[in-house]
C-alpha cells in the first residue's frame, strides 16, 4: 500500500504545447493518501484516464513527478509499480477457470499455493464468486466476467493501489448498486488505496470517502460528497453535482445594489460588500435548488418570480422559475403545494455562494 503524490504534474499529447488547452492534464498537485477510497469524477474528455494511466505507468507525464511513498516512479514500468488496474471491459482468460483466473496474478509473482488458495477463496467470497470457481470463464455472463476481472485486481494484498477505470460500465443496472456497495465493503476489509474513475456522481459518492472532481485537465475540487454538494468551489462542480445542478445567476453591483440584469436581488449585504472589490465582470451567485425557500405569498425580503413549469417527481417537485430574465430551479418536498403562477423566493444567506471567474470566493458573514 502506498501514498500516491502528484507533484507539479502536467501532460500534453502534443509535441510542443503552448496554451492551457493543449494540455490533457494541466499542472496539478494532488495526494491520494494510503488506504483511502477515492473517486475521480468528471465528464468525458476531462483527463481521467490520462491521469490514471500516468499513475499506473502506462503513460509518462510531460512534466512533474509521480511519487509512491515519496519515491519518484516516473520512469518505472507498470509491472514495477505494483499497481492493479481494473478496466471498463473484463480482462479474463476465457479458457481458464474462474479459480485460475483469480489465482493468476498471485502465481505470476510466485506466491506459495497455500497462500494463493487462501486469497482466492477470500476474494471469491467477497465478490460472491464461490459457486462459480470451477467454471470456465468463457461460460460466464458479462457481469460475472467483470466480477472476475475485479477479483483479479483485488487478489494481491501487496499492491500499492488499485485503480478502477469505470469498472461498472458493462454491469447490469440492477447489479451496479450491489457491486458498488461490495467494493466499498472490500475496501474496508482490505484497506487498500483505491482510486475509482467514473463520470457518474452517484457511483462516486457511494464508493468514495473523498471525490476529486476533474474539469478540463484540472482537479477543481477534492472533498467529501457533502462538501462538494454544500460548498462547490467551482461553478462546474455546482453544475455537475446534484440533480438538478446548482443555479448560477450572473450579477453586477449597481449603486450598491446586487442586480441580476434589471432585477434587484434581495440578499444579505455581505455580497454587495464583497462585490465592491471585484474587478472582473464574470461574477455569479450560486444557490442549490434545495436551498431556495419557496413561498406562495410575499414574505419579508422575498423576490417575486413566475412559475413556468412544475415537474412532479413523486416525493418532491422541481419548479422552473423566472426571476426577471434569469431562469431558476427550486426543489420543494411533497408536503408543500406547488405555487401556481407566481411564487416568492428567499435565498438564505449562508446558502448563497459567490463565484468570481468561476471559482468560489469566501464571503464573511456579518
Ligand atoms: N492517445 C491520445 N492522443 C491524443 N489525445 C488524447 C489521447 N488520449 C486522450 N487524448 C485527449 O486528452 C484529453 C483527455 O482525455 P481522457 O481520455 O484522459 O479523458 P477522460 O476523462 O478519461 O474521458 P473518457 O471518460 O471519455 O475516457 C481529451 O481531450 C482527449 O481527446
Amino acid at each position: 500500500m502506498a501514498e500516491i503524490a502528484l507533484k507539479s504534474l502536467a501532460h500534453s499529447y502534443l509535441p510542443n504545447p503552448t496554451k492551457p488547452g493543449d494540455y490533457a492534464i494541466r499542472e496539478m498537485n494532488h495526494v491520494w493518501q494510503q488506504g483511502g477510497a477515492y473517486a475521480l469524477l468528471g465528464p468525458s474528455g476531462c483527463g481521467k484516464s490520462t491521469l490514471l494511466n500516468i499513475i499506473s505507468g502506462l503513460l509518462e507525464p510531460s512534466s512533474g513527478e509521480v511519487l509512491f511513498d515519496g519515491e519518484r516512479v516516473n520512469s518505472l514500468p507498470p509491472e514495477a509499480r505494483n499497481i492493479a488496474q481494473v478496466f471498463q471491459f473484463p480482462v479474463v482468460y476465457d479458457t481458464m477457470t474462474v479459480y485460475d483466473n483469480l489465482a493468476f496474478p498471485l502465481r505470476n509473482v510466485k506466491t506459495p499455493e497455500d497462500r494463493v488458495h487462501e486469497r482466492v477463496m477470500e476474494v471469491a467470497d467477497a465478490l460472491e464468486l464461490t459457486p462459480h470457481l470451477k467454471r470456465k470463464a468463457k461460460n460466464l455472463s458479462a457481469d460475472e466476467k467483470q466480477k472476475v476481472s475485479m477479483g483479479r485486481g483485488l487478489v494481491r494484498d501487496d499492491v500499492s493501489a488499485i485503480l478502477f477505470d469505470e469498472p461498472l460500465t458493462v454491469i447490469d443496472p440492477q447489479l451496479k448498486w450491489k457491486l458498488r456497495r461490495k467494493l466499498k465493503e472490500i475496501h474496508q476489509r482490505f484497506e487498500i488505496t483505491m482510486v475509482y474513475v467514473t463520470h457518474d456522481q452517484l457511483e462516486a459518492s457511494t464508493f468514495a470517502d473523498k471525490i476529486a472532481v476533474m474539469y478540463e485537465g484540472q482537479v477543481v475540487q477534492f472533498g467529501t460528497p457533502r462538501e462538494l454538494f454544500e460548498a462547490p468551489n467551482h461553478t462546474f462542480v455546482g453544475y455537475f453535482i446534484g440533480s438538478p445542478g446548482m443555479n448560477f445567476i450572473d450579477v453586477s453591483l449597481r449603486n450598491g445594489r446586487v442586480m441580476a440584469g434589471e432585477t434587484e436581488l434581495h440578499i444579505g449585504r455581505e455580497i454587495a460588500k464583497a462585490l465592491q472589490d471585484v474587478r472582473t465582470t464574470n461574477v455569479k451567485l450560486g444557490i442549490r435548488p434545495e436551498f431556495i425557500e419557496v413561498h406562495d405569498t410575499a414574505v419579508e425580503g422575498s423576490m417575486a418570480v413566475d412559475v413556468e413549469h412544475v415537474q412532479d417527481l413523486g416525493t418532491y417537485s422541481i419548479l422552473y422559475l423566472k426571476l426577471g430574465e434569469t431562469s431558476l430551479k427550486a426543489r420543494i418536498e411533497e408536503e408543500q403545494d406547488a405555487p401556481v403562477g407566481k411564487a416568492y423566493l428567499r435565498f438564505p444567506n449562508d446558502r448563497v455562494g459567490l463565484y468570481v471567474d468561476e471559482f468560489r470566493v469566501e464571503v464573511p458573514h456579518e
